[in-house]
Formats: C-alpha cells, sequence, structure tokens
C-alpha cells in the first residue's frame, strides 16, 4: 500500500511516497525557497536523481510539479495517482481540530477559521486540498495537524495569563507546532539512547523554528504558541513579541492593524533583524562578510534558542539529551555551536570536531559530555503517514 505525504513549509514543499508494508520510502522530493526566482526543485526515485533551479511562485505549481515528478514515464514511482491509497498532510493549526482526519469540509472549515493565525501554513495547505480533491476525488486526504503531539503538555505550561473566557471559550492557548518532526525525534532517540523514559529538548530549526521538551515520549514544553508567529524569532516572521508596541506602531507608521500583522508575519523574523534574508545561508554569508545586521540576526537567534534551552532544562530537571533537527539544525555548524557554547558547567559540552563533520544522523557530544548532543535529519512525512493509515483504520507495519 502506497501513501504520499505533502509537507507544506512555510519556505518549502517537501514530499515523500512511503510502501508502507516494507516501511521503505520509494521517492522522496523538494522544492525550495518557493517564492523565490530561483526555487531548487530535487527528485529522488531510486537509484535517480535531478535537481533542477526555476521559478515557483507558490505552492500549488510546486504540488503540480511533484505530481509530474512522480508519474514521469521514465523515471516515475508510479503510472498514475490511483496507486496511491492516500495522501497524508502535514497540516498546521485546525484549532477546535487537534489531531488527524479525514479532509472533508468541516476539516477545511476548521483549517480556514484559523487563517489569521497561520497566515503562512494554513492557505496553502488548503488551497493544495482542494486542488487535490478536485483532481483525484476518489482519493483518500488525510489531515494530521501539527498541533497533536503537543495534547500532553500540562495547563501551567498552555495558559496565558489572559482573561479566563479567552481561553475557555476562544481556546486561546500556547497549541505548540512542529508535532510530526518532534514526534519523530523522540520516537528515534528513544531508539538511539536505548530507553524510552529520557529527558530530551528538541531543536527544530528550519524556515519556522520551535524547541520542546520531551519526557518519555510525551512532549512537556514547547516555544510556539497560539501561533505558528510565536517563540524564536522565525525566517521571516516576528517570534515573541509585546502587543503592546502595536497601537505605537500602528500611530507613528498610520498602517491598520491588518496590514502591522501581516508586516510581523512577513517582513520579521531574521528577514526582519537583517534587512537582507530570512536563510541563515544567507545570512552566515554576508556576516562572514562583515554585515553587521546579519550577524546581529544570527545572534539574536541563537540566544533566544539559549534561553529557552534554559528553561527547558529547569522544567524537565535536567536533560539527556538535545537534538538538532530541521534545516538549519542538520546544516548549520555555527549555529549548533553558537547554543552549545559556554555550557561546560552544565555538563553540555560539543566536540567541535564532530560537529563541523556532521553529515546525516551524528552524535556531536565530546566524551566527557554528561548530556549526549545529536543531529538527526527528522522524518516527519514518516510520523505523517503512519498516523494517516491510523486514522484510515490501516496499519503500518
Ligand atoms: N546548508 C545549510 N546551512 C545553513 N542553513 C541551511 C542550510 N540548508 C538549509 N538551511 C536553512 O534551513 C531553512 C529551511 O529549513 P526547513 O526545515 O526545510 O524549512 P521549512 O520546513 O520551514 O520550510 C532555510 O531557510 C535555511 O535557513
Ligand atoms: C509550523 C510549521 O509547521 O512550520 P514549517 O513547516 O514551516 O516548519
Ligand atoms: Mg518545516
Amino acid at each position: 500500500m502506497l501513501v504520499l505525504v505533502a509537507n507544506l513549509g512555510s519556505t518549502s514543499f517537501k514530499y515523500r511516497l512511503f510502501n508502507m508494508d516494507s516501511g521503505d520510502c520509494l521517492a522522496r522530493g523538494a522544492v525550495e525557497r518557493i517564492g523565490d526566482d530561483e526555487s531548487r526543485c530535487s527528485v529522488t526515485i531510486g537509484d535517480w536523481s535531478d535537481t533542477m533551479v526555476m521559478p515557483v511562485p507558490d505552492h500549488g505549481v510546486a504540488v503540480a510539479a511533484c505530481l509530474q515528478q512522480l508519474t514521469d514515464p521514465q523515471h516515475g514511482a508510479i503510472r498514475d495517482a490511483s496507486e496511491v491509497a492516500a495522501i497524508g498532510f502535514k497540516a498546521v493549526h485546525g484549532g477546535r481540530m487537534s489531531g488527524t482526519f479525514v479532509v472533508d469540509d468541516d476539516v477545511l472549515d476548521a483549517m480556514a477559521e484559523m487563517n489569521a493565525a497561520a497566515p503562512a501554513h494554513n492557505p496553502p495547505y488548503i488551497a493544495a486540498m482542494k486542488l487535490l480533491r478536485q483532481r483525484f476525488p476518489d482519493l483518500p486526504l488525510v489531515a494530521a495537524f501539527e498541533t497533536e503531539f503537543h495534547r500532553t503538555i500540562p495547563d501551567s505550561r498552555s495558559t496565558y495569563a489572559i482573561p479566563k473566557t479567552w481561553t475557555d471559550e476562544f481556546q486561546v492557548r500556547r497549541w505548540g507546532f512542529h508535532g510530526a518532526s518532534h514526534q519523530y525525534i523522540a520516537e528515534r532517540m528513544a531508539e538511539l539512547l536505548q530507553r524510552d523514559d529520557a529527558k530530551l529538548i528538541s531543536c527544530h530549526l528550519g524556515g519556522s523554528s520551535s524547541l520542546t521538551a520531551v519526557r518519555a515520549g510525551q512532549s512537556v514544553m514547547t516555544t510556539m504558541g497560539m501561533t505558528p508567529q510565536t517563540g524564536l524569532p522565525q525566517n521571516n516572521r516576528v517570534g515573541d513579541f509585546d502587543p503592546f508596541a502595536l497601537p505605537l506602531i500602528m500611530q507613528r507608521t498610520g498602517d491598520s492593524l491588518d496590514v502591522t500583522l501581516q508586516r510581523l508575519a512577513s517582513e520579521g523574523g531574521l528577514l526582519g533583524i537583517s534587512g537582507r534574508s530570512g536563510d541563515i545561508r544567507d545570512l552566515e554569508q554576508a556576516a562572514d562578510a562583515g554585515d553587521t545586521d546579519s550577524q546581529l540576526a544570527l545572534d539574536v537567534y541563537v540566544e533566544e534558542i539559549r534561553r529557552h534551552l534554559g528553561g527547558m532544562m529547569v522544567a524537565l530537571g535536567g536533560v539527556d539529551a538535545i537534538v538538532f533537527t530541521g534545516g538549519i539544525g542538520e546544516n548549520s555548524r555555527r549555529v549548533r555551536r553558537g547554543v552549545c557554547a559556554d555550557l561546560e558547567s552544565f555538563g553540555i559540552v560539543l566536540d567541535d570536531a564532530k560537529n563541523e563533520s556532521a553529515d546525516g544522523e551524528a552524535r556531536l557530544s565530546s566524551d566527557g559530555s554528561s548530556t549526549q548532543i545529536w543531529t538527526v535529519p527528522t522524518n516527519e512525512e514518516w510520523v505523517v503517514a503512519k498516523r494517516a493509515m491510523k486514522a484510515l483504520g490501516r496499519h503500518a507495519t
């Protein structure tokens, strides 16, 4: 049985096609830097792989490109979409719907209700789901929401200090996101450490970034809140921010609330601080060339990660392993080095040589470090594929 998983990130579209009987990934592809004139489209099917650089204006074009790659007569993995049993989506914010659901009008409505809360994520998912439902009316679509893994966070860490009715009636609370990634890290680390009671801090650092504290496989604290705009500074979204600065900004700019929020969600984050780019690759290059604002963006990002890391270490009462994942966590040696700097007195010691040479899954801590440090490529798609099978009443082997 084949399941296709669609992962529409804020800056990327990734997909994987799984054979659920063997657990094998038959095909994988990614479009990076969506919205850029030079989007990178890569695909790997068996031994064949290909990369193209071309403009991909939006996620709809990216989904169409994926279908074309998968059904390519020469290299494709399938003849047509009817060979796929379901498409699972790493959907983001379902608000009142937190869990995994077969996509119907109610699910699409629940997502649309949260458009304002997740403007970079929900609209492209809704558009992709509608497009695929129209093209393949018989193919079950399943939404696995990112909030699901965080349902175990206690009220003391998910409640905002706001009037109680807002919490109770409008469900304004810390929902948390990147659930599929943090769950994958929790499951993979249980295998690598050979114990399922470990205290972990999973650092998912990518176009969107969040940290999650995990105890015995369950999420107990996370940095994102009601919306994926909060927590750490994101690529172009603000991260934690004081809402009382808003009236002042609006007074000075003359912008409406809508425009101001839209700017915070598209001109903030690393892009806002650097005034140059929200992509760590660009910032590292610019900082090396002497651009002080790009260096500041990198510094703020690392300091924010460290602030939350400290809070989570206290909340967990110590940490067995810190794990870096996501596009930045898996690739940026500089960010990992910055996050782990000067933590020897906490028993956290990065091995610089291992950090520099790491490629794929690797342990990065020095032998004397009491906390292990790892980089583990995430596999959000596998978690979504398993959830999709469960939602359809089928079981992965
Ligand atoms: N080689 C690299 N070095 C440093 N950062 C990288 C590298 N490759 C990717 N990144 C960072 O990872 C980000 C994309 O992460 P990803 O997890 O794929 O994002 P999302 O799912 O949010 O779209 C890019 O914006 C960039 O900042
Ligand atoms: C919140 C979320 O799912 O983020 P992204 O896929 O952009 O990393
Ligand atoms: Mg992502």
